[in-house]
């Protein structure tokens, strides 16, 4: 599966802390994440990660970019809810192109907690079923 992790500042932390824990699992997939997020999990977690571009200058929309090509098979993204963000169109495309697609997209680290336990149960294996898929 491919699944990209994405934090905006204030929940990078909390994005280590839920890759760390849960890195039996991620290692298990191929990682992708925006600039500076993926470095923080590389650096922080020893995890391998796709780093595309940093949220603000595009990454964001790099990410919608593999999900409209079926590339992308789960989102975790911890939305900062109590900031403003410069690239704020670019968080509400991707989210959006999440719906189109009908991605799994996680947004707080409840959510994201289910989502790997689902993926480890093989609970999400309806991706691998898309006869859209590459
Ligand atoms: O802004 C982001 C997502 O909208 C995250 O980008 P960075 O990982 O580069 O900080």
């Amino acid at each position: 599966m491919n699944i990209a992790l994405i934090a905006h500042d204030r929940k990078k932390d909390d994005l280590i802390q839920f890759a760390t824990a849960y890195k039996p699992i991620l290692s298990k997939h191929n990682l992708f994440a925006t600039g500076t997020t993926g470095q923080r999990v590389i650096d922080e977690t020893g995890l391998a990660v796709h780093r595309f571009q940093s949220g603000p200058l595009g990454g964001d929309q790099q990410i919608g970019a593999m999900i409209a090509q079926n590339n992308m098979d789960m989102i975790i993204f911890f939305r900062d809810p109590l900031t403003a963000q410069p690239h704020e169109p670019d968080v509400t495309a991707l989210i959006r192109l999440c719906d189109v697609y009908q991605i799994p997209l996680a947004t707080n680290m409840g959510t994201a907690e289910v989502l790997l336990k689902g993926l480890e149960k093989g609970l999400v294996d309806w991706r691998l079923l898309n006869e859209r898929r590459k």
